[in-house]
């Protein structure tokens, strides 16, 4: 069974060198408030884009992030390279000002059965190096506000099991641990912990072992309806998970 290393470097400062194997960042803005540390992850992104009403997320509110300079700048400064999605949610002068500045826009008015999340990460994973090995898609937004938009871009990520996808908020992450894998998480407490969970989705999970953690599992079952694990604490900086069934890891953020 091969092992997957997890590290949340990308809400470090700089990106570490010496960290295993760089990972190539993509981001997703969805249509909620972006997260404080939403210009870190953009410094640390290869390509931006914008799911519909994301747009005017980026356009009213990372000007206020930079009290201090011309909104006008930081605008041309942080330019998506393409907005995709139903386009019911973006506005028209939103919409005008990046057309204008060059940004690709893709309109899939016509698809209602897939949500504009999904529609992103299946332009990064057709358009970008399909194999890429070290490819990892941030969304944020993706937490917190309306449960069915929630539960929607959690789906999201089990519709690609394959591809590395974070969701995010400023309270939290999640992602997936596909079973396939054992898997090692780096613990930056600095950014992150100590309180996470792991939680099965969509099945039971028969049996799944931790280390480094204060509630470890050892070779236990966890379902909906019995026992999830939630409230649980980081006690070591790397966590181990295996398990026979996908699970989802999540963990806490730090406000500083
Ligand atoms: N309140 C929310 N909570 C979590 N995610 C959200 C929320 N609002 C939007 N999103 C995410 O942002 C994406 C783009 O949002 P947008 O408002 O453009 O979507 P939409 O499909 O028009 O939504 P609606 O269901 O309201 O028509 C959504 O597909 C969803 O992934
Ligand atoms: C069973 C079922 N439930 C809901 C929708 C609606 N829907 C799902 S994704 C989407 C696009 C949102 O941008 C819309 C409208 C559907 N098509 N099928």
């Amino acid at each position: 069974m091969s092992l997957t290393s997890h590290s949340s470097t990308f809400l470090l400062p700089n990106l570490p060198t010496d960290d295993g194997p760089a990972l190539t960042y993509a981001l997703v803005i969805l249509n909620q408030s972006l997260p404080k540390f939403t210009p870190l992850l953009w410094k640390h992104a290869k390509v931006h884009i914008c799911a519909d009403g994301g747009a005017n997320r980026v356009f009213d509110e990372l000007p206020g992030m930079f009290p201090h300079e011309e909104a006008s700048e930081i605008r041309k400064r942080y330019k998506p390279y393409a907005i995709k999605g139903d386009m019911d949610s973006i506005r028209t002068d939103v919409l005008d000002y990046y057309r204008g500045l060059g940004t690709m826009i893709i309109d899939e008015s016509q698809d209602q059965d897939t949500t504009d999340l999904n529609k992103c990460v299946t332009y990064i994973r057709d358009s970008l190096n399909p194999e890429h090995p070290n490819l990892c898609i941030l969304v944020t937004g993706a937490l917190g506000g309306r449960f069915d938009h929630e539960m929607g871009n959690i789906n999201v990520i089990c519709c690609f099991p394959s591809m590395r996808i974070i969701l995010l908020s400023d309270d939290s992450l999640i992602q997936l641990l596909p079973s396939k894998h054992h898997h090692k998480i780096h613990i930056h407490s600095s950014v992150e912990g100590p309180h996470c969970g792991l939680i099965p989705i969509g099945m039971v999970a028969g049996r799944t072992s931790t280390t480094g953690l204060q509630w470890n599992l050892d070779n236990t079952e966890m379902r909906f309806g019995g026992l999830v694990s939630t409230s649980n604490i980081v006690k070591e900086n790397i966590v181990t998970v295996q398990s026979d069934s996908d699970l989802l890891w999540t963990i806490s953020i730090k406000k500083d």
